[in-house]
């Protein structure tokens, strides 16, 4: 991958790095490029690169990146989300030294403790939009603003104790805590990862530094650290995400003496666009010059034009135009500041486009179960080993390898490649597809001499796998319906238009981005209002202003549409950032 000479200097630093830089400006193309030469400095077998990221998307576009541009061995490589690290490295080993692990536990996924916490903050009266934070920080304490947040997160607590099981949150501090008591555990992880690669550092909780610190200041040969991040994205202080400065980061790993870069081109966007979205930097520093800095680029507005009743259609047929005039699907994506009204917008997309393809995680089938061992088994069996997906199929079936190989020892001598030969050996004439995932993981529990009896964790996650999806099969407006070809067409290469919210796409770039509800309540959300200083509101709404406009690369829609009303029956306002800015749109 070629790198500006201001990436080459970072990369190949000898020392410790952070880069701090601006959306575009090519810090995960770095962060890539790192990772490589991680690998191929490694100097024994067992050694490791770990690349901490903020989403399972955005390990997944690490891997893909490395896959494409590389050829390094993936397994030297773990790359996933801090509280994946956590559970696999930590706690899975460790558990039987913690008091409240050691008698049995499951994880609490997302859909399940969406659900408990929707149920107690309905009984409490709070509304769906109301925060309750669930995170710790080191010192074991979870802040709510109110009473009955609190109250919310006590009780939901108690729910998941009563039901043996841990959520992503806990997962996290009994880590920590189990890191505390036995500094054995950082010294370990330390000689197998030795160098920490950390990518939208900005978005890093407390307690998630302080892991990734303990590895470091617990070490007695310092793993190399490459940290970058951006501290006007940062949008998750909401649950807790906190910007480090340079001597923050220096104090956090103990003597560590980080080199501060910066890079100043933007790779992605016109020089109209980075000067647009330039304006909401919270932070201003140098102006970035764009590469394509020749090219002008669209910039509109549609500020309370449009009604809410006739958003979707104006959005398709921005889609439409879009794609009439050459725009690959993939090239286009429609984002919301908050995710609550994306469901009914990309149901309406799908049912006034409906040759289009729909890159929709409301709508997936199986939406909010990216960490269970099923879905990588169905990504298997319903993906063909050809193009881009050949290594993918190669990783994941050593991730299914790795999880299975705890708790069934007799799969130790199996390989990715004997794994990939079992499930592609599968055949089904059943065209109904939860149908068919299930006879194809019964056919290779028995193919692998798997008794699920004997296995709580798999059965219960099996159980939880296909609960889920019927559900989500069921609510989708028939985007996937329940048939082998549907769910098969979810994981083909292109996927189509994306329909997210702009947490969902952090970190990504689309030719045409399509951005509504950008409206006093969603950006900024009302718990950055309500009871808030003016100040917190500001900087979260100029922080998701700027990670929005500049996902784009060419073309921005923004839509401030009318007609929404509050709870209370009062008009949602434009954003007052928005209504306050003076551009000449197109
Ligand atoms: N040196 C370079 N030469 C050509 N293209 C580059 C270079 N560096 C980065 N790019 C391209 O620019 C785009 C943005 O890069 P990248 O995603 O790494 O930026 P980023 O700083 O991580 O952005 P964000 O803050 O939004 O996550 C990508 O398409 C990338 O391939």
């Amino acid at each position: 991958m070629k790198l500006s000479v201001e990436q080459h200097a970072a990369v190949n630093c000898n020392g410790n790095a952070y880069v701090t830089a601006c959306p575009g400006s090519g810090k995960t193309r770095a962060l890539t490029a790192r990772i490589a030469k991680g690998v191929k400095d490694l100097k024994h077998k067992n050694n490791k690169v770990l690349a901490v990221t903020f989403t399972n998307r955005a390990a997944d576009e690490i891997k893909t990146r490395l896959e494409e541009n590389y050829t390094i061995e993936s397994g030297r490589v773990w790359a996933g989300t801090i509280h994946s690290f956590a559970l696999e490295w930590i706690i899975k080993p460790y558990a039987s030294y913690s008091a409240t692990l050691n008698s049995g536990y499951s994880i609490a996924d997302e859909f399940e403790t969406r659900r408990i916490i929707n149920k107690l903050k309905a009984d409490k009266g709070l509304r769906i939009f109301d925060d309750v934070n669930t995170s710790f920080n080191r010192q074991g304490m979870v802040e709510n603003r109110s009473v009955r947040a609190k109250e919310v997160e006590q009780e939901y607590r108690q729910i998941l104790s009563s039901r043996k099981k841990i959520d992503f949150d806990q997962s996290l501090y009994f880590a920590f805590q189990l890191m505390e008591a036995l500094p054995e555990i950082a010294q370990t992880l330390s000689n197998i990862f030795t160098h920490i690669c950390v990518d939208e550092v900005q978005d890093t909780q407390d307690l998630q530094y302080a892991i990734l610190s303990k590895i470091f200041n617990e070490s007695h040969k310092k793993p190399s650290l490459f940290i970058v991040g951006d501290e006007n994205q940062a949008i998750y202080g909401g649950i807790g995400g906190k910007s480090l400065s340079l001597a923050e980061l220096n104090a956090e790993f103990m003597g560590s003496n980080i080199n501060l870069f910066t890079f100043s081109d933007n790779y992605r966007s016109t020089q109209r666009l980075v000067d647009y979205f330039s304006v909401f930097r919270g932070i201003q520093g140098g102006l970035s010059k764009a590469t394509h800095r020749n090219e002008h680029g669209t910039i509109s507005f549609f500020n309370q034009s449009v009604d809410k009743d006739r958003l979707a259609e104006a959005i398709s047929e921005l889609i439409q135009t879009e794609l009439n005039s050459g725009t690959n699907e993939n090239d286009i994506c429609v984002i919301a500041p908050q995710w609550a009204p994306i469901r009914s917008m990309t149901k309406k997309l799908i049912t006034l486009l409906p040759q289009v393809k729909f890159d929709a995680p409301a709508l997936s089938p199986f939406h909010g179960q990216q960490d269970n061992f099923w879905l990588i088994v169905s990504k298997l069996v319903l993906t063909e080993s050809s193009g881009r997906l050949l290594s993918a199929r190669v990783r994941w079936a050593n991730e299914l390898l790795n999880n299975l190989m705890e708790s069934h020892h007799h799969t130790r001598d199996l390989t990715a490649k004997k794994l990939l030969k079992v499930i592609n050996s599968f055949h089904s004439n059943t065209v109904v597809g939860t149908e068919y995932l299930k006879e194809c993981f019964e056919f290779m529990l028995d193919e692998l001499d798997i008794d699920l009896a004997h296995d709580l964790l798999l059965k219960e996650q099996f159980d939880l796998f296909f609960e889920k999806a019927t559900s989500n099969i069921e609510n989708n407006n028939g985007q996937y319906e329940d048939t082998v070809v549907a769910l098969k067409s979810f994981f083909k290469e292109s996927t189509g238009v994306v329909v997210n919210s702009c947490h969902g796409v952090k970190g990504e770039e689309y030719k045409t981005v399509i951005a509504f509800g950008l409206l006093k309540g969603f950006v900024p959300h009302w718990s950055d209002i309500i009871n808030q200083p003016a100040q917190v509101g500001q900087n979260s709404e100029s922080k998701m202003l700027y990670v929005i406009a500049s996902r784009a690369k060419e073309k921005l829609f923004l839509f401030a549409e009318y007609g929404r009303r509050t709870q209370g029956g009062n008009p949602y306002e434009t954003s007052a950032m928005l209504s306050a800015y003076n551009y000449p749109y197109d």
